[in-house]
């Protein structure tokens, strides 16, 4: 019968005209069944099936229904791709047991079928996943090799009008100048390459026909070496192939939600990664190997411009003078503008080297690849063991993308209370996880005043209060009693550090606001704040802390896939529900 393998059903009509054998036959295989498989209600069906008929109707959630049984001695079968259950009514109460029985089988049936079926399409969603991603990626690669062949016939044959060559230049000075704001449903990456070198060819990669060779010289500096990409969001809705971004559309007076926001967003390079920035967690021996390997791999992979940290620089040249060809960021002018060189960025660490490569990007941020060689590891998710094929298979794309949102932070003076020369430290941070402002030394309560979009919040009083970013969800505000938040839900929360009240609950509050907390001027206590547990600093009375989501997030590259990699760590890294399964349920089925 069709219907069992729709997993779901509810025993609508068990009846009788007598309220007592009602009662009875009700009652009977609701304590037999499992509450979870069946739903039984009591429904008063005719009375022409006497005292001892038991009729039943076997309802599907969708509305259909099938009868079973009727009739006062009758048996009949129930078969559905193999599975079947014999429901046998006789006179006496033995009909009852054996209908029990009978529904204790189907509850078991109908419970294996659809643990098979969530397996199976939770399968098949993972095949038609990979398939659609190889569609994109084929249909990206047929799309270049076109381009090519269109850019070697022009090459050949056709020499280019000057006119078509400035309306190209514009295009390309107005497309590098206009990736601030990018359009609903697509990011642009931040420039075009300035030099067609042979290896982008080699890769099948489109190349700049012109060789940039029209961008005016400011341009010029600011663009330097830069590989481009593209973002998209998957559109979900896959009827009307939405690529924007619209959360919301009011038409013909109805307010719906068009296009959810927590969409997996995907990486498809234009021309190829050239510049790669890598970063070591220090003082490990193992990373500092890895490093070596991987950047004479990435040198046979024709990545032209290899960048490391000085100390790093200075590392490997003592080794050899063979790595005389790495570059480094000498100066912080250099690291400055290092976002404009660098195409990828590849972390050898744990959650802190990732923490230290997002602090070096004061603006926007290329793609990051995190791989794990730290302890714990909730952010870095591949392998390193594996680096070889998770980077070719990133710098050929697509690749999906965590937009991992960051913090902008500013501490506001107050120029009258402060107690020391704060001038030479930053008044301005962007972080991955969270700002914490704790008591620091001070053993007297804290006393923070929050404010949120200017309304008055609460008064924290406690150890302090972390506002964090949903990546730092699982790190210190984890640690407060917060909240789990998936990366890519946009919210800023605000956890308290053991707060001295029963009543203090962890919020998350929606990524449009903006935090204010401020120390009273008669406050007791020492305050510091501290950006992904970094660069302390010491607020005094009347100084406040103005928090509000950054424009620039970090673009983590996924091992998978956005959700898929932040389960796996909630599961493995942290240990998220971690308990010993419960033994099945072995004994006899004795009815009562
Ligand atoms: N009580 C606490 O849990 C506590 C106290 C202070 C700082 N921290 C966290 O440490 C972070 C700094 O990390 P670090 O490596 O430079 O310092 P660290 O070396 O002291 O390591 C802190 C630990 O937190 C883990 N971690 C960092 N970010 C994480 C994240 N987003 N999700 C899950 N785990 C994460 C790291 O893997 C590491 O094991 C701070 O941003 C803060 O969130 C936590
Ligand atoms: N390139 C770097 N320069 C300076 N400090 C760094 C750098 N990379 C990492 N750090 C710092 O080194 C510390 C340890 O790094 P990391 O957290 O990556 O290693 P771990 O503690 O072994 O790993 P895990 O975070 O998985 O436990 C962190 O505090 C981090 O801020």
């Amino acid at each position: 019968m069709d219907l069992l393998s729709q997993g779901s059903f509810a025993v609508l009509g068990l009846s009788s005209a007598r309220e007592s054998a009602l009662q009875d036959c009700v009652a009977l295989p609701c304590r037999l069944t499992r509450p979870h498989s069946f739903k039984l209600s009591k429904r008063i069906s005719q009375d022409r099936f006497g005292p001892r008929s038991f009729p039943c109707r076997l309802e599907h959630d969708n509305g259909k229904e099938s009868r079973i049984e009727s009739g006062p001695v009758r048996s009949q079968k129930v078969d559905s791709d193999g599975l079947g259950s014999m429901l046998t009514t006789q006179n006496g109460t033995g009909h009852l047991i054996e209908f029990s029985d009978a529904l204790h089988t189907v509850a078991k049936a109908l419970e294996e079928v659809a643990v098979k079926r969530a397996h199976a399409q939770a399968e098949a969603a993972q095949w038609k996943h990979k398939y659609e991603m190889e569609l994109l990626r084929s249909a990206h690669l047929e799309r270049l090799l076109a381009d090519n062949a269109a850019l070697d016939s022009s090459r050949q044959g056709y020499p280019l009008a000057m006119s078509d060559v400035e309306t190209d230049a514009d295009e390309l000075r107005a497309s590098n100048l206009s990736t601030q704001k990018p359009p609903n449903g697509c990011l642009n990456g931040s420039s075009q390459s300035k030099e067609n070198s042979s290896n982008q060819r080699v890769l099948g990669y489109n190349t700049d026909p012109f060789n940039n060779l029209y961008l005016d010289t400011q341009l010029e500096e600011e663009v330097s070496d830069k590989a481009s990409f593209t973002l998209t969001w998957d559109p979900v809705d896959e009827r009307r192939q939405r690529q924007n971004h619209d959360l919301v559309s009011f038409e013909s007076g109805n307010i719906n939600t068009e296009v959810r926001s927590n969409k997996q967003i995907t990486l498809v390079w234009k021309s190829p990664p050239r510049s790669i920035f890598i970063l070591l967690k220090p003082n490990a021996v193992t990373v500092q190997q890895l490093c070596k390997e991987m950047v004479w791999w990435l040198r046979e992979q024709n990545v032209a411009n290899i960048f490391v940290e000085p100390r790093v620089k200075a590392g490997l040249l003592k080794e050899s003078t063979d790595f005389d060809f790495i570059q480094t960021c000498e100066t912080d002018k250099q690291l400055m503008d290092i976002n404009k060189r660098v195409d990828l960025v590849i972390t050898l660490g744990g959650d802190g080297t990732m923490l230290w490569a997002a602090s070096l990007f004061k603006g926007p941020m290329p793609p990051l690849v995190a791989f794990s060689m730290g302890s714990l590891g909730f952010m870095t998710k591949f392998q390193s063991s594996l680096y070889r094929e998770s980077l070719q298979a990133i710098m050929r794309g697509p690749a999906y993308i965590t937009l991992r949102h960051r913090l902008h932070c500013q501490i506001i003076r107050n120029s009258s209370t402060a107690d020391g020369d704060t001038s030479s430290e930053p008044s301005e941070y962007l972080v991955l996880n969270e700002v914490s402002i704790d008591r620091g030394m001070s053993s007297a309560l804290s006393n923070l005043e929050c404010f949120c979009d200017g309304h008055f919040v609460t008064i924290v009083q406690g150890d302090g209060l972390i506002i964090s970013s949903p990546s730092g969800s699982t790190a210190y505000s984890l640690a407060a009693g917060g909240s789990v938040v998936h990366p890519q839900v946009p919210g800023i929360l605000f956890t308290p550090i053991c707060p001295h009240s029963l009543s203090f609950r962890p919020l998350i509050l929606p990524d449009y606001v903006t935090l204010r907390v401020q120390l009273p001027l008669n406050c007791r206590g020492q305050a510091w704040a501290s950006f992904d547990g970094k660069g302390r600093q010491q607020l005094w009375g009347g100084d406040a802390l103005i928090v509000r989501m950054s424009e620039w997030p970090v673009p983590a590259v996924c091992e998978k896939e956005s959700s898929g990699d932040f389960l796996r760590s909630v599961r493995e890294s942290l240990h998220w529900n971690r308990r010993n399964i419960q033994l099945a349920d072995e004994r006899p089925f004795y009815p009562n």
